[in-house]
């Protein structure tokens, strides 16, 4: 399933079969070493990583009974279980009958691990072989290893090849790189010169190459002009974006846009799956608007979902 992709429950079987790459010299490596396993007893060296660790439940809930491997980067980047776990559920709900997801940034596994709890086949890729190492052994850890293929590579060079095109996946998803913790020192976050690894309109047109049903999760204080220019600009004129701002313990995590009639059509109420507690409105994003998320001034162009409820 996926000549390129290497399957989640086989990556001792991969790196010992393809010996002639270095990156697969490291990847023998890190499964030797056992690399990056958390001992939830031991606080992590970097001081700097101690309130993500505080906080590692959110992140994997199985950490403290189950084996599972972060590097430091994604102790600030892992999507966390509540949220990964609603929009899985969410696209479920929007593609019943979907069948293959590819996550294009999978880092840990956050997002991919909840996916392959809802569909059977999930696709990731992500440049770091250390991070597709550690989505591997944590998909293990949560039973859905043989539902994931993993790919190491840059984005822009796996689209400009063609290298996934070969797969009709029902939707895109992808958490770029938002730049670090940092990406809350400015009030706007500018989604065409910080995100990586490209700005939001050209990020849009490379997932939309793979599926016409796109989500990003994107900076809570993404500057929402932006987005509308690139949602125009790629997919024409009257082409809309449905923007959900999501909740975790009061606060604000984050944005999910998303593209695609699926979702744009959804309605809950419609849906058996009464877990998705969504008060969903999709709107054209409103062209003027530039600060913070329209629902706190009670505008409904733009959702807010509490994971909390
Ligand atoms: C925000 S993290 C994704 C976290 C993931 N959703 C999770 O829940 O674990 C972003 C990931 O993108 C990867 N990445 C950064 N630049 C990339 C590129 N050019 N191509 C592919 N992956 C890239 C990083 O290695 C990192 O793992």
């Amino acid at each position: 399933m996926g000549k390129n992709f290497i399957h989640a429950s086989r990556i001792r079987h991969a790196a010992r079969k393809r010996k002639d790459r270095s990156k697969y010299q490291t990847l023998r490596k890190l499964i030797d070493d056992n690399a990056y396993k958390i001992e939830p007893s031991k606080p992590l060296k970097n001081g700097k990583l101690f309130k993500y660790w505080k906080n590692r439940r959110r992140l994997f809930s199985k950490i403290d009974s189950s084996s599972i491997y972060m590097t430091d980067e994604l102790w600030f980047s892992v999507t966390p279980e509540r949220i990964a776990c609603f929009l899985a559920n969410f696209v479920k709900a929007c593609i019943p009958n979907g069948e293959r997801i590819l996550d294009v940034f999978c880092g840990g596994g956050g997002n991919t691990i909840q996916f392959a709890m809802q569909f059977p086949y999930v696709y990731g890729v992500d440049y770091s072989i250390e991070h597709i190492y550690c989505t591997a052994k944590n998909a293990q850890s949560y039973g859905v290893d043989d539902r994931i293929w993993l790919k190491q590579g840059s984005w822009k060079k796996l689209i400009s090849k063609g290298k996934l095109s070969k797969i009709k996946y029902d939707c895109v998803f992808g958490s770029p790189p938002w730049g670090g913790p940092e990406y809350l020192r400015s009030e706007v976050y500018d989604l065409e010169q910080h995100l990586e690894p490209m700005g939001i309109t050209k990020m849009l047109r490379s997932f939309l190459k793979l599926s016409p049903n796109v989500i990003m999760f994107l900076p809570r204080n993404s500057d929402l002009e932006q987005l509308s220019r690139a949602t125009r600009k790629v997919l024409g004129l009257f082409a809309k974006c449905k923007v959900l701002y999501v909740k975790e313990n009061g606060y604000m995590k984050g944005m999910l846009c998303m593209w695609g009639e699926c979702f744009l059509n959804y309605e809950p109420e419609a849906q058996e799956n009464k877990k998705i507690e969504l008060c969903s409105e999709d709107e054209e994003l409103p062209r003027e608007q530039k600060d913070e998320p329209s629902a706190t001034k009670g505008d409904k162009s733009i959702d807010i979902y509490d994971i909390n409820g």
